[in-house]
C-alpha cells in the first residue's frame, strides 16, 4: 500500500465533531501503533503530523426528497481477493478504463419492482419484539410513535394501548405492553437466541429470565409495568439487553461491549465502480467485526444476480439500455437490501454489509430511505475509489478471472470484457458528494488506503470501522505463527506459569532460527510475549524483535501452575464450567478466551499494518489470532489445534488466507485437550479427535514436514536484533 504523505497523530486526527476529515493512512505512523514503539523505529513513514482535517461544515443537502426509483443496478462482487501479487501475464489497462466519472448526474431511473424471490438460503426470520429493540426502532414503528414515557421520554411508552387516556395511563399502558413483550420474549424467544448469550454476565441474566419464564405470573409481570428508568436495579437486570438495560463494566468484556455499542443495527453499504476492492473490504471487515464479537454478514449483490439468472454472457448485460437485464438487476438489488434489513430485524446480527456498487445518488437515497427512515437503522457508506490502473488490473486478474461469470474463458477475453463492464458503470457513476448528499454518513477510501476521507461519522461502530479500514493494506506479505518451544511446565502438564524451555524446547529454538534464516524473509520482524519460554525460543532468530505483553498466555488465575487433573480435583465445578463454554469461561481471578480476544485486538490491528512478521506466543493466544485469520467462530476458537514445534504460515490470497502447517522435526508433548464428550471429563477422548495428531483441521491448510536438511542447516547471517517492550 502506498504511504501517505500527510500524516496524522494517533487516530489520524480523527475527530467525530468534524463533519469532513481528510485522513492519511496511519500505517506507518509510529504514534498510531497501539502498543508498539519499536514499530515506529521500523517505519519509514513520511509522517508529518496532523491529518488534514478539512472540516467543511457542509450543511445544505439538496438531495431530492422525492420517492426514489432504483435506477441503476448496483451489483458487483465477483469473488474477491487480496489484490496483491503481481502477475507476469498482467495486461496493461487502458488509462481511460480506470478514470472516475463524475459526470452524468442526470441519469434515468429505471423501473423497479420490489419482487423477486431468490433461492438463497436465508435464515428464517423471527421479528424482534419491540422490547428487544432500541428505542429508535420502536419509534420507527408507527404503533409506537406517539406517546413517550413520562419518566424519561424513552420509547417504553406507546400509543398502542387503546385504553390510554392520559399521559400517565398511557405510560402505564405502554409499560404494560413492554412487560407483555418482555414476557413474550421470555417465553417465546429470545434470550437464548441472543448472539452473545455466551457472556458470563449474560449467562446470569439468561438464568434469571429462564426462572422468570418458569414462574412468569401476574405479580412479576405487574412489577415490570414501569419504565426501566425508574425500575429497581434488581428488576432492570431481568430485562433483555437493550441500550437502556445493559450495564457495561468499566472494562467491558466482549459480548457486553458489543451489545451496548451495537444495539442499533447498522447497514454498511459499499460504493464504487467494479474492481475497486469492495468485496475484499466487505469480507475482511465482516471477519474483523465477527471476531470482535459484532455479528456481521455480507450480502453480495453479485451472488444474488448469479442466483437469479445465468443470463450473463458478456458486458452487454450491464449496459444501461439493456432493459431486461436492468429489471433483473434492480430486483436483485432490492431483494439483497430487503434481506439485509430482515436479517437485522430478526435479531440474528448487528451489522449487514451490502456489497454492491451503489454507484448513483438515487440508489443511495433509496437505501437511506429504507434503512434509516423505514427501519431506523444506522447507515454508513464506504466508497472505494481507485484510479491506479495497477491496482485495478491486479484485482481483475486475481479475482474477476476466477469469477463464475467467466467460467472457462480465456484471461485476455475476461480482462477485455470486464473493462467494458466498468465502462458501462462509469457512464452513470456518481461518487458520493458531500454537498448534495450531506445527510449521509460515509467514508471514502482512495487507492487502497492511500487517503481516507470521513464525513458525518455517527458513532463508535463507525469509528472502529474507519480505524480498521485505515490500517489494512494489500501489499503481499506473510505472517508466521508459532508457539514457544516445549517448556518445562509443558513436560509436566502444568498450565500457565513462566517456566524455561525444556531440552527439546531449546532444540526447537535452534531449528526455528535455522528455518527462518532459510526462508530469507524480507524485512521480517519478530514479536514475542513477555514470557521466558517465548523469548528463549527466538534467542537466535536474527531479526528485529519486539515484546508484547498482550501476547502473554491466557491468565488462568487461581488455576495457574496446576495440571488439568489438579484443577478438576480442586475446583470440579469450575473445571466443568470451562468445558461447557470454553470461550466465555473466565478463570477465577483470571481470563477467558473472550477476554483474550479483546486484549489481542490491538495486536491484530498492528499486524494488519505490518509486513512480514513472526509471532511467537502461546496456545490460547495463537488460537485467537488464528481464528481471526481463518474466520473461525467463538465455538471453534478455543479448540483450534496449535501444536508445539510447528510453524503456521499464513499468506493472504484473494479474499482469504493460505495456511501451511510446517512441523519442525523435534518431538514435543501434545498439550491439546480436546472438547470432552462429557463436561469435566479428563479421561475420555475428545470430540474433535485431534489429540496427538498433527492435522490441519477442516482442511484449512496443508501439513508440511520440513526435512532434517533444512532443520539442521547452519544459521544464516542475521540482521540486527533490537528489543522493544510493549505493555
Ligand atoms: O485453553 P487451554 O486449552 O487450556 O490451553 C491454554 C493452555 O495452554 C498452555 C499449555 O498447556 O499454553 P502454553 O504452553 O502455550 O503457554 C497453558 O499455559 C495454557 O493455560
Amino acid at each position: 500500500m502506498a504511504q501517505s504523505t500527510a500524516t496524522s497523530p494517533r487516530y489520524a486526527g480523527f475527530n467525530p465533531l468534524s463533519p469532513t476529515q481528510t485522513l492519511s493512512n496511519p500505517a506507518m505512523d509510529p504514534d498510531s501503533a497501539p502498543l508498539s514503539s519499536s514499530a515506529a523505529a521500523a517505519t519509514t513513514a513520511t509522517a508529518s503530523a496532523a491529518a488534514t482535517a478539512t472540516a467543511t461544515a457542509t450543511a445544505t443537502a439538496t438531495t431530492s426528497a422525492q420517492p426514489q426509483k432504483p435506477e441503476e443496478i448496483e451489483e458487483e462482487g465477483a469473488p474477491h481477493p487480496e489484490l496483491t501479487k503481481t502477475n507476469s501475464n498482467r495486461k496493461t489497462l487502458s488509462a481511460g478504463s480506470s478514470s472516475l466519472n463524475d459526470q452524468n448526474h442526470n441519469q434515468i431511473d429505471d423501473d423497479e419492482d420490489q419482487v423477486g424471490t431468490l433461492p438463497l438460503p436465508l435464515p428464517s426470520i423471527n421479528k424482534r419484539t419491540p422490547a428487544l429493540l432500541h428505542p429508535r426502532l420502536i419509534r420507527s414503528n408507527p404503533s409506537y410513535t406517539d406517546d413517550l414515557c413520562t419518566c424519561c421520554n424513552c420509547a417504553y411508552s406507546s400509543s398502542s394501548s387503546a385504553s390510554s387516556t392520559s399521559s400517565s395511563s398511557s405510560a402505564s399502558a405502554a409499560a404494560s405492553a413492554v412487560a407483555k413483550q418482555l414476557a413474550r420474549s421470555v417465553t417465546a424467544t429470545s434470550i437464548m437466541d441472543m448472539p452473545y448469550n455466551t457472556s458470563p454476565s449474560l449467562r446470569v441474566r439468561t438464568t434469571s429470565l429462564n426462572q422468570l419464564k418458569k414462574t412468569a405470573d401476574l405479580a412479576i409481570e405487574n412489577e415490570l409495568h414501569v419504565c426501566p428508568s425508574v425500575m429497581s436495579e434488581e428488576l432492570r437486570k431481568l430485562l433483555p439487553p437493550t441500550s437502556e438495560t445493559v450495564m457495561t463494566k468499566p472494562f467491558p468484556i466482549r459480548g457486553e461491549r458489543t451489545i451496548a455499542d451495537c444495539t442499533t443495527p447498522h447497514v454498511i453499504a459499499m460504493v464504487g465502480l467494479p474492481a475497486r476492492g469492495k468485496t475484499f473490504i466487505s469480507k475482511k471487515l465482516a471477519r474483523y467485526l465477527n471476531w470482535i464479537g459484532i455479528a456481521t454478514r455480507v450480502f453480495n449483490l453479485g451472488e444474488y444476480r448469479r442466483h437469479a439468472t445465468t443470463a450473463y454472457k458478456s458486458h452487454e448485460f450491464f449496459r444501461a439500455d439493456n432493459e431486461e437485464a436492468m429489471a433483473i438487476r434492480n430486483r436483485c438489488a432490492n431483494q439483497a437490501l430487503h434481506d439485509s434489513c430482515e436479517w437485522l430485524l430478526s435479531g440474528q446480527g448487528s451489522i449487514a454489509v451490502f456489497d454492491a456498487t451503489n454507484s448513483t445518488r438515487d440508489r443511495r437515497q433509496l437505501i437511506h430511505d429504507i434503512v434509516v427512515k423505514q427501519h431506523g437503522f444506522r447507515l454508513f457508506f464506504v466508497e472505494s475509489i481507485c484510479d491506479d490502473p495497477q491496482i485495478i488490473e491486479q484485482n481483475i486478474l486475481e479475482v474477476k478471472v476466477s469469477s463464475p461469470d467467466y467460467l472457462n474463458m480465456n484471461t485476455e477475453l475476461v480482462v477485455r470484457d470486464f473493462l467494458q463492464r466498468i465502462e458501462h458503470y462509469e457512464e452513470r457513476y456518481q461518487p458520493i458528494d458531500e454537498v448534495t448528499e450531506a445527510h449521509l454518513s460515509f467514508m471514502k477510501v482512495y487507492n487502497a488506503g492511500k487517503k481516507v476521507v470521513v464525513y458525518n461519522n455517527e458513532g463508535h461502530v463507525e469509528s472502529r470501522i474507519v480505524y480498521y479500514l485505515m490500517n489494512i493494506h494489500i501489499t503481499p506479505r506473510t505472517i508466521y505463527l508459532t508457539r514457544h518451544g516445549e517448556s518445562e511446565y509443558n513436560l509436566s502438564g502444568l498450565i500457565g506459569g513462566d517456566s524455561n524451555l525444556s531440552a527439546r524446547g531449546h532444540q526447537y529454538a535452534n531449528a526455528l532460527s535455522t528455518f527462518i534464516a532459510h526462508q530469507q524473509i524480507d524485512g521480517l520482524r519478530v514479536w514475542t510475549s513477555w514470557m521466558k519460554r517465548a523469548i528463549q525460543t527466538v534467542a537466535d532468530v536474527k531479526a528485529p524483535q519486539e515484546r508484547w505483553k498482550a501476547l502473554n498466555e491466557i491468565d488462568a488465575g487461581h488455576c495457574e501452575e496446576m495440571t488439568y487433573e489438579q484443577i478438576k480435583e480442586r475446583f470440579p465445578e469450575e473445571f466443568k464450567a470451562r468445558d461447557v463454554n470454553k470461550f466465555a469461561y473466565r478463570y477465577p481471578r483470571g481470563e477467558s478466551y473472550e477476554d483474550l480476544v479483546a486484549r489481542l485486538e490491538p495486536v491484530i490491528m498492528e499486524l494488519e499494518r505490518q509486513g512480514n512478521v513472526l509471532v511467537v506466543s502461546h496456545q490460547a493466544v495463537l488460537r485467537c489470532l488464528f481464528a481471526y485469520f481463518l474466520d473461525k467462530s467463538a465455538d471453534e476458537l478455543p479448540y483450534l489445534y496449535v501444536p508445539l514445534h510447528t510453524v503456521i504460515k499464513l499468506t493472504p490470497v484473494a479474499y482469504g488466507c493460505k495456511v501451511e502447517h510446517i512441523k519442525l522435526p523435534i518431538d514435543a508433548v501434545d498439550t491439546h485437550r480436546p472438547k470432552p464428550k462429557i463436561p469435566g471429563d479428563v479421561s475420555q477422548p475428545g470430540l474433535d479427535g485431534l489429540s496427538g495428531e498433527l492435522v490441519a483441521p477442516d482442511g484449512v491448510g496443508k501439513v508440511l514436514i520440513v526435512g532434517d536438511d533444512v532443520a539442521t542447516a547452519t544459521n544464516g547471517n542475521g540482521g540486527r536484533v533490537d528489543m522493544q517492550a510493549h505493555q
